[in-house]
């Protein structure tokens, strides 16, 4: 991997927005993306995600501001860059009437890379024939075919749009071994969009918190994981007016107990409680997905200011 003259930057957007009508999918959206690693990009439904690859892979313009994909205007990419970017959607778009094996040397043909043993490696998981077309392959068969396909394209840059959705466990866990496979093999970055955390946790290096269009959070997954805190208290009367409590994402009441969610708050947040009249308060590590989860039902459920 060496000759790369351009930028570290996979990924970059400057001020990129996209509106469809009066809906704005993208709002100035800054965003780097540093080469190598496997990045997951997560949001709320409609945060924009689809709408960015889009853009990024040359497929629509944005309304105004910039992105550039391995260094290339998104707007201007040959058939060579192309070629360095391995795409996968949900939709798993290949012409129904052809067979596995039809398909397959298409693409041999088409990639000077080619790499015959990714490609075996990938669809030897999923029970796929060659003579089989694909309008006769399951979804996750037809998910596998697409990821082989792609890896085997020895892509500088994958980019994963909701590629596991409807898999079977067993079929999502050959599917991102083959990626993590890949992306240590090849030094091939992956850029992942899903809304699957226990997955995310498993394999991105990299989280990107999308929300409205624009960029909210960028980190390891664990840095995340540590704003969020979770923090249970024992208070025996009514508690503190909710619009007064810290960085709070959510609370519950169970068994008693109150318990909240709560978004940057250190030590001082027992004090907080304690002088609520807290008689006891203890905070407990939280999961990804539950960080995740409230850090964007919390922002879900606010009034829309557009
Ligand atoms: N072709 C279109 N015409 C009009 N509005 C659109 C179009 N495509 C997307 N949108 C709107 O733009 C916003 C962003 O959509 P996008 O598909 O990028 O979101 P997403 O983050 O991928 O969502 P999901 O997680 O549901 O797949 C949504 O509010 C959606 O309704």
């Amino acid at each position: 991997m060496a000759m790369f003259t351009h930028s570290d930057f996979v990924i970059e957007t400057h001020a990129l927005s996209k509106c469809y009508g009066r809906k704005l999918a993208l709002d100035q959206l800054d965003l780097a993306i540093p080469r190598g690693r496997i990045h997951a990009i997560v949001g709320a439904n409609g945060a924009g995600k689809s709408t960015l690859f889009r853009i990024l892979l040359g497929f629509m313009p944005p309304t105004s501001g910039q992105s550039r994909i391995l260094g290339k205007d998104s707007q201007q990419l040959s058939p060579q860059d192309r070629s360095r970017i391995g795409f996968v959607n949900e939709e798993h778009t290949l012409p129904n009437w052809m067979r596995v094996a039809q398909v397959m040397a298409m693409q041999r043909h088409q990639y000077g890379r080619w790499n015959q043993q990714a490609f075996d490696g990938v669809i030897g998981h999923y029970n796929v024939l060659p003579e089989q077309k694909i309008g006769q392959l399951s979804r996750g068969e037809r998910a596998g075919f697409n990821l082989a396909l792609a890896l085997a394209q020895g892509p500088e840059l994958l980019v994963l749009d909701e590629p596991t959705l409807g898999l079977d466990v067993v079929a999502k866990r050959a599917f991102l071994e083959s990626l993590l496979q890949s992306n240590a093999a090849d030094d091939c970055t992956v850029i992942y969009c899903s809304h699957q955390m226990e997955e995310i946790e498993r394999v991105a290096d990299n989280l990107i918190i999308l929300e409205r269009g624009q960029l909210k959070h960028m980190s390891a997954p664990e840095a995340f994981t540590a704003r969020v805190s979770h923090w249970v208290a024992d208070l025996p009367f009514k508690g503190p007016d909710l619009r007064l409590v810290p960085g709070l994402l959510e609370t519950q009441r169970i068994d008693g107990l109150q318990h909240f969610l709560v978004l940057d708050q250190d030590a001082d947040f027992e004090h907080f409680l304690r002088a609520c009249g807290a008689r006891n308060a203890q905070s407990m590590p939280v999961s990804l997905d539950r960080a995740v989860n409230a850090f964007l039902a919390k922002h879900h459920a606010a009034p829309a200011t557009a």
